[in-house]
C-alpha cells in the first residue's frame, strides 16, 4: 500500500478531504453503497474542489473512492446517484430539493486550473463513470476497476461530457456500446479503448498516482493550465473559448501597456499607448 502522509485538510461526512506535498486527495466516502452520491455528497465535493482550486501549493487533484465496503468487501470509485433518494425533478436532499448537481462536479474537474486524476480503484458506474471521463487522466485498479454505464438501465442520461466526450476518448462505435448495453469492462479493456491511461496493481495505485503528481508539480503550472484549456477548447465552444481567453487576459494584465491603461484612468490623464505599436 503507498506511504503518503496524508494530512486531513477538512472533516466531511460523505467524503475525505486531505492533502500531501502539493497533492489533494478527495474520496467519496459512502463505500457501503458503492460509493453512490447524495446532493449532500455533491455539495460536500463542490467545497472541496473549490477549496483545492484556491490553495496555491496545489497543483494535482486525485478523485478516488474509500473502501472497501464493510458490509461485504466490495471496493468503489462511485457507482452514480443514489437511486434511494432520486425523486421526479432530481436527487433529492433533507430540504425536498430535486437537484443535478453533480453537473456542476464536472464542470468544476473540467475548468479547474489543476489537474484532475481518476484513481479508479472499483467500480465506476453512471454518474461515477461520466467522472471518470470528465478528468484529466484516469488510473485504474487491475483486480478491482469495473467500468459500466448504466445510465440508461435506470432511465437517466448524461447527454453531456459523460457520453460525447467519452466519444473522443472511444470512438463513437464504442461510446455507443458502452451506453447502449451497459457491460462489464476490465481495467485493462478500458485501457484499450483509451479511457484508461494506466492499468495498475491495486496495492501500488495510489503510490502511482501520486508519483504522477510529484512528476506533474515539477513542471510549470501556467503551461500545465494552458495545455489544459487548450485541449478542453476545441469541445467546449464558447465556454472553452472563454476560458481561454481569461487566462490570456491575465498574462496581457502583467504587460507595461495594461498598466498604462488602468493608470490613465486612475490618475484621470489621456491615456497614451503610442510606444506600444
Ligand atoms: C455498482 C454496482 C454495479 C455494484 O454491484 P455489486 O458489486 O453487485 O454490489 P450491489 O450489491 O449491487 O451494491 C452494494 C450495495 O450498494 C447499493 N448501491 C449501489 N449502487 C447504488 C446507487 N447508485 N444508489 C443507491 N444504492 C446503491 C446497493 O443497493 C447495495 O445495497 P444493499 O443495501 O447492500 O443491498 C451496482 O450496485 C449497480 O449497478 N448500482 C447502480 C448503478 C446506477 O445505476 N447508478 C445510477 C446511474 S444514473 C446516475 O448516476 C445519474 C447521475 C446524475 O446525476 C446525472 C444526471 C444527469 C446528467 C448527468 C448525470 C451524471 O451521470 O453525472
Amino acid at each position: 500500500m503507498a506511504n503518503i502522509n496524508w494530512q486531513i485538510v477538512k472533516e466531511y461526512e460523505d467524503i475525505t478531504f486531505k492533502k500531501c506535498d502539493g497533492v489533494m486527495r478527495i474520496a467519496f466516502n459512502r463505500p457501503e453503497v458503492r460509493n453512490a452520491f447524495r446532493p449532500k455528497t455533491v455539495f460536500e465535493l463542490l467545497d472541496a474542489f473549490q477549496l483545492a482550486e484556491e490553495d496555491r501549493e496545489v497543483g494535482v487533484i486525485l478523485l478516488t473512492g474509500e473502501g472497501p465496503s464493510p458490509k461485504d468487501g466490495g471496493w468503489a470509485f462511485c457507482s452514480g446517484g443514489d437511486q434511494r433518494v432520486r425523486g421526479k425533478k432530481g436527487y433529492e436532499g433533507s430540504d425536498g430539493i430535486g437537484r443535478l448537481n453533480i453537473l456542476e462536479v464536472q464542470r468544476l474537474i473540467r475548468f479547474s486550473t489543476k489537474v484532475v486524476v481518476a484513481v479508479v480503484n472499483g467500480w465506476a458506474v453512471g454518474g461515477g463513470h461520466s467522472l471518470h471521463v470528465v478528468c484529466d487522466m484516469t488510473l485504474a485498479s487491475k483486480e478491482h476497476a469495473i467500468f459500466k454505464q448504466t445510465d440508461a438501465d435506470v432511465a437517466s442520461f448524461d447527454a453531456g461530457y459523460g457520453s460525447a466526450y467519452l466519444a473522443r476518448q472511444v470512438g463513437q462505435k464504442r461510446a455507443r456500446e458502452i451506453f447502449f448495453l451497459g457491460l462489464n469492462y476490465s481495467a485493462q479493456e478500458a485501457y484499450e479503448m483509451g479511457m484508461v491511461n494506466l492499468v495498475v496493481p491495486h496495492n501500488e495505485l495510489e503510490q502511482v498516482a501520486f508519483d504522477w503528481a510529484q512528476e506533474i508539480l515539477t513542471k510549470s503550472p501556467t503551461a500545465i493550465k494552458m495545455l489544459k484549456y487548450a485541449f478542453n477548447l476545441v469541445d467546449d465552444g464558447l465556454v472553452g473559448q472563454q476560458i481561454f481567453a481569461g487566462e490570456t487576459t491575465r498574462f496581457a494584465y502583467g504587460t507595461e501597456e495594461a498598466e498604462e491603461g488602468r493608470n490613465a484612468f486612475l490618475e484621470k490623464r489621456k491615456r497614451d499607448f503610442s510606444r506600444f505599436r
